[in-house]
């Protein structure tokens, strides 16, 4: 399977997202990844679920929506109502990892657990079977343009074997710092989804399936 490519649009204009998804999704996007921020388990502040139902009609693509909120149980629902396909939440977020993620799963939507550069991959085995997704950041969550942590990589490959030995197929997604220069890297880890802001929407608009195709054709280098 080709690596998903999930443009981040905490790198749009802020101005003009409807607009943003709505070309991404013409520029070949698999799916379109909401960092949603909350000021304080991250240090910025992004998206609430309006944002998410008011971006809805503009792309049929998966919302991939990334909660970085704590505590975050009380938003699931909203965020669920509002058009997301898969919700991520972070294992550091209390209180009840185990308990948000059924609670996604519940809602019908596709349940992600995301974890930070210094969480154990450990930590996913505990909850391997209601994962569909296993989110790692490449950078310390809150910013889009930071450099990638190679240190990541033996995580990736950690979590490979975890996920294989689950038998659950659940994706290995990363987002941080990615770009054509290291796509192959992280997909030969063993990754299967790219998340990536900076380096999809430099260049504006135009140079956005330039970008993707870029990406997605470094990154498939890894199968070859
Ligand atoms: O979650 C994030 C930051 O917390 C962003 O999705 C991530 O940083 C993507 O941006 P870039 O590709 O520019 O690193």
């Amino acid at each position: 399977m080709l690596p998903l490519i999930a443009p981040s649009i905490l790198s749009a204009d802020f101005a003009a997202l409807g607009d943003a998804v709505r070309r991404l999704d013409e520029a070949g996007a698999d799916m379109i990844h909401i960092d949603v921020m909350d000021g304080h388990f991250v240090p910025n502040l992004t998206f609430g679920p309006g944002m998410v139902r008011a971006l809805r009609p503009h792309s049929a693509l998966p919302f991939d929506v990334h909660l970085m909120i704590e505590p975050v149980a009380p938003y699931l629902e909203a965020f669920a109502e509002a058009g997301a396909d898969t919700i991520h939440v972070h294992a550091e977020a209390g209180p009840h990892l185990h308990s948000s993620l059924q609670k996604i799963k519940a809602l019908g939507k596709k349940a992600g657990v995301a974890i930070n550069p210094a969480t154990s991959p450990d930590v996913v085995g505990e909850v391997r079977e209601l994962c569909d997704v296993v989110l790692v950041m490449s950078v310390n969550p809150g910013f889009g343009g930071q450099v990638f942590l190679d240190s990541q990589l033996r995580k990736i490959e950690r979590l490979r074997a975890i996920v294989d030995e689950a038998g659950t197929g659940a994706l290995i997604e990363i987002d941080g710092g990615v770009t054509p220069d290291n796509a192959d890297r992280i997909v030969a880890a063993g990754a299967t989804a790219l998340v990536a802001g900076s380096a999809v929407f430099a260049g504006g608009p135009s140079a956005y399936a330039a970008n993707i195709q870029a990406l997605r054709a470094h990154a498939s280098r890894a199968l070859a």
